[in-house]
């Protein structure tokens, strides 16, 4: 393929970790740059990266018999404003973007240290952008972005500052979604070694030049407006908060944004939903069966598909991570239809995740109460950032001064990344106590890696 005039000829994942080290040296302390790396380097993280097999992996390149005769690139007429196709059945050719469709496994969305990642991350961050429409359904307002070398993200502008703790009276679900939790979520599921949140980076976005010129979305552009002190701003059309009142503005064009490498479509991988059997009753009065009922994962447990199989355990890993930065929101989760039950849980949708700091919710690690059932490589992970030598927050300190945005403020501000630690402590805590109540571990542990002791 082409690359977008906009990046150098010679981008190859070695310059680009070499040009994002000397920056990040800027913002955070080598110490927690050493811990992360040491952290990305430990056994629990590379023993097990889990090298799929073909028949394994979500997505296949079929070669045409045409192209295995004349062995020629393949081109075919692109659209106006786009670059043109030059990619063939060899991965040598194929933009990141499609190199992480391709690469999406029954286990994990990506590799650890995929060597494709910081490629994604770049052209998320950088390339050029030729369309912006609004993304129907959902209730807050968010863009679907293509680039001119047809990848797509998902974009969610900033809706309040970082350091906003959200209002004490507002229900979890009438918050606002936050761009910098989408980002902090995707770090923090990949330090904990899940990798279920597809790629995000945040990206400052000129909504005149980069949406309101170029969309096609007429609906979305009726929304532009210059504020009072000649900010641009838009609202949309979504189901909560797309009025005036509730505009995202630039300043005075550039506007802060997370944007999420978007999945394969859905004709081509066609996604399972499934609710979230702890799901909370979105309701001011109601309480939820589980919120009721101690003895709620009994049945969880003998209800298909979280009899069998690691869907159960997938739930308690999902339900860590909620507790960790403190997401009440999620309501629903989806699978990849192809893989059927035996395949992971995705991590979507995190905008209400980092709302507060100063307070923890409990009631999010119900399902790890009820049922004190666990990964045992989940375990051993959260054990290892709970020792001095790694500590959450300086990995994921170090890991946030990543993205282009950390140029601008820290993602995470500091009670933030301390609320971490303080709620890691807590989950530990639960799965001690579930041991001393069990007689037999492995009632508690399920052993996902027995071939290694550590
Ligand atoms: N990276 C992605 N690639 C493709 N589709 C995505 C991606 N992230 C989210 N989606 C899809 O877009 C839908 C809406 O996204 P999201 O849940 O983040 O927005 P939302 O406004 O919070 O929606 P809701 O109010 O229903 O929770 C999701 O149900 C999901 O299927
Ligand atoms: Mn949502």
């Amino acid at each position: 393929i082409q690359r977008p005039q906009a990046q150098p000829h010679n981008l190859t994942s070695a310059n680009l970790t070499r040009a994002s080290s000397s920056s990040r040296q800027r913002h955070v302390g080598a110490d927690d740059l050493a811990k992360l790396e040491a952290l990305f380097s430990h056994p629990l993280y590379t023993l097990h990266a889990q090298f799929s097999p073909d028949d394994d992996t979500l997505l296949r390149v079929r070669i045409q018999e045409s192209e295995e005769h004349n062995a020629q690139q393949w081109l075919s007429n692109s659209k106006e404003g786009y670059d043109p196709i030059e990619w063939n059945s060899s991965t040598k050719t194929h933009p990141p973007w499609l190199r992480f469709h391709l690469g999406i496994s029954r286990w994990q969305l990506y590799q650890h240290r995929d060597t494709n990642l910081p490629a994604l991350l770049e052209q998320l961050s950088t390339h050029r952008i030729v369309s912006a429409v609004q993304k129907t359904g959902g209730t807050q307002l968010k863009l679907v972005i293509t680039f001119s070398n047809y990848g797509q993200a998902l974009f969610k502008p900033m809706k309040q500052k970082r350091d906003d703790e959200t209002n004490v009276n507002l229900y979890y679900f009438s918050d606002f979604e936050r761009h910098n939790a989408e980002i902090a979520a995707f770090h923090l599921d990949r330090i904990l070694g899940f990798r279920r949140v597809p790629p995000v980076v945040g990206r400052l976005v000129d909504v005149i030049k980069e949406v309101k010129d170029i969309t096609t979305d007429h609906k979305l552009a009726r929304t532009f407006f210059n504020s009072p002190v000649g900010n641009s701003c838009f609202y949309g059309q979504c189901s909560y908060y797309c009025s005036t009142e509730h505009a995202v503005c630039g300043r005075p064009r550039a506007l802060e944004g997370s944007l999420a490498a978007m999945l394969p479509e859905l004709s081509l991988a066609p996604r399972r939903s499934w609710r979230n059997p702890w799901r909370r009753s979105y309701s001011r009065s109601k309480l939820a069966l589980w919120e009721k009922t101690p003895s709620y994962c009994d049945a969880v447990k003998k209800t298909p598909p979280y009899d069998r199989g690691t869907r159960l355990v997938d739930l308690i890993d999902m339900t860590i991570l909620d507790y960790l930065q403190n997401n009440m929101d999620r309501h629903h989760y989806e699978t990849f239809e192809i893989f059927g039950n035996n395949t992971f849980p995705l991590h979507l949708d995190n905008g209400r995740a980092f709302g507060r700091h100063s307070k923890d919710e409990p009631s999010i690690l119900t399902p790890l109460v009820q049922c004190c059932r666990i990964r045992r490589s989940t375990l051993l992970r959260l054990r290892l950032l709970a020792s001095p030598q790694y500590r959450l927050k300086d990995v994921m300190r170090a890991s946030l001064a990543q993205d282009p945005l950390a140029a601008v403020a820290p993602l995470l501000t500091e009670p933030h990344l301390s609320a971490l630690d303080r709620r890691l402590a807590a989950v530990l805590q639960i799965v001690q106590h579930c041991l001393l109540q069990h007689p037999h571990h492995h009632d508690v542990i399920f052993d996902d890696i027995t071939d290694y002791s550590g």
